[in-house]
């Protein structure tokens, strides 16, 4: 088959398996340029691990620490007709390179949010590893289903308390006009906090260590994104960032159900970046993609892999992390320095759809967009027949 992108709107609805492997095999030579990672993590869980920050953590424990991961995530195979999805390929791409590196990798498809998969992951945590000293989460959904009341929960991107009008970029047609958000009702408030919230990482944490396969000194971290003055309206003081709060809560609670094991939960705040979850949320592709200018004018652009690579060398593994006073690792000072957002929010009112590619990087944030799905990668020739049915060895 040849594989060429089919974008409809914030989505792209397949993937390409060599783009992606490719877009892999970079993220871990980047790793391995940085060197090893000093008293890293040897047996590590993600969950969320076949995409954005989640596939960074797993690329950074394995190829930066040597350590044996077990990755969780929800995708779809390809078959002789369909492609699959783009952390489907990701995950084969990561697996063959683990392989090639004598590094354990084990990965089970599957709802994360549901017993069975933690059972699942138990199961395959004793059989293999038997404990695991580092748990990452990093889940980005749309929707959850309660596995205790069966309950289907959706969460919303909306502003809290009053409507909010912004400018916005439409990312099919390159128009940019006004967009209002109605705000959130309670409910909806709720159930993006219940989707989103911290209420599945004690969930998961509490199973973990209730089956014994928590290592003394554990660790685990969930992910967070704050922001400011512009993406506050409808991100950091909107649902998803009531959602996000909830995090700080969870790691409160999870501190102190670790704290026989000597164990530490810490949620970690990352920049802002183009993945499947942040291309979805209004606002952000135009924000993106000015954030993208700027700090590549000034050489402190970072993805997700940069991001994640800091993440353990100044934040999980390191005497001297940087934490906020909530406990939270930052690994997005760069992008809130106070001189780079007001550069930000200069360019902001200046945008039109005639400077777009003069005033911001949107054909960087694209090209970013596309490579999610293994499009547009080096090296890859998109005219070549390939096999969307690309098999994985699941648990
Ligand atoms: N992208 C950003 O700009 C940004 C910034 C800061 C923090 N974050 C946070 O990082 C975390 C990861 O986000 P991302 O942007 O990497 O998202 P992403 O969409 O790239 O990754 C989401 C992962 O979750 C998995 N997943 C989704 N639903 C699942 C389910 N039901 N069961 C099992 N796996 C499931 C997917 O398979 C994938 O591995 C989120 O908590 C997000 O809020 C993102």
């Amino acid at each position: 088959m040849i594989i060429k992108p089919k974008v409809r709107g914030f989505i792209c609805t397949n993937a390409h398996p060599e783009g992606c492997a490719a877009n892999v095999r970079e993220q871990i030579d980047f790793v391995k340029s940085q060197g090893e990672i000093a008293d890293g993590p040897k047996k590590v869980l993600v969950i969320g691990a076949s995409t954005g920050y989640g596939l960074a953590s797993r690329i950074t424990a394995a190829f930066g620490c040597g350590a044996a991961t077990l990755g969780v995530f929800f995708e779809k195979p390809g078959t002789e007709r369909k492609t699959g999805s783009a952390g489907f390929y990701n995950s084969v791409g990561f697996h063959a390179e683990a392989e090639k590196a004598g590094l354990y990798a084990k990965s089970i498809n599957g709802d994360a949010f549901s017993d069975e998969i933690k059972a699942k992951a138990i199961d395959v945590i004793k059989r293999d590893l038997g404990k695991v000293d580092l748990v990452v989460y990093s889940l980005a959904s749309p929707r959850r289903t309660d596995p205790k009341t069966g309950e289907l929960y959706s969460s919303v991107l909306k502003p809290i308390g009053q409507s909010y009008t912004a400018k916005n970029l439409n990312t099919d047609t390159l128009k940019i006009a006004d967009m209002t958000i109605e705000a959130a009702n309670e409910e909806e408030i709720a159930n993006t906090v219940k989707v989103m919230g911290g209420e599945d990482w004690e969930l998961w944490v509490e199973a973990l260590k209730e089956a014994d396969v928590l290592a003394e000194n554990a660790k685990t971290v969930a992910y967070t994104y704050i922001g400011d003055k512009l993406t506050w309206p409808i991100y950091g003081k909107a649902t998803i960032g009531r959602a996000k709060e909830d995090l700080d809560r969870a790691a409160t609670a999870i501190n102190q159900k670790l704290a026989d094991l000597g164990g530490s939960a810490n949620v970690a705040v990352l920049k802002a970046l183009v993945t499947q979850s942040s291309s979805a949320i209004p606002i952000m592709p135009l924000y993106i993609s000015i954030l993208y200018k700027v700090m590549k004018e000034e050489g402190t652009h970072e993805g997700c892999i940069e991001q994640l690579y800091r993440l353990f060398t100044e934040g999980v593994y390191t005497d001297t992390p940087r934490l906020d006073d909530a406990n939270r690792f930052r690994m997005d000072e760069k992008e809130l320095a106070a001189e780079l957002q007001a550069k930000v929010e200069a360019i902001w009112p200046n945008v039109t759809e005639e400077n777009l590619f003069e005033e911001t990087d949107y054909k960087g944030y694209n090209a970013e967009f596309l490579k999610l799905f293994g499009f547009g990668v080096d090296g890859i020739d998109y005219e070549k027949d390939v096999a969307p049915d690309v098999a994985l060895d699941l648990e």
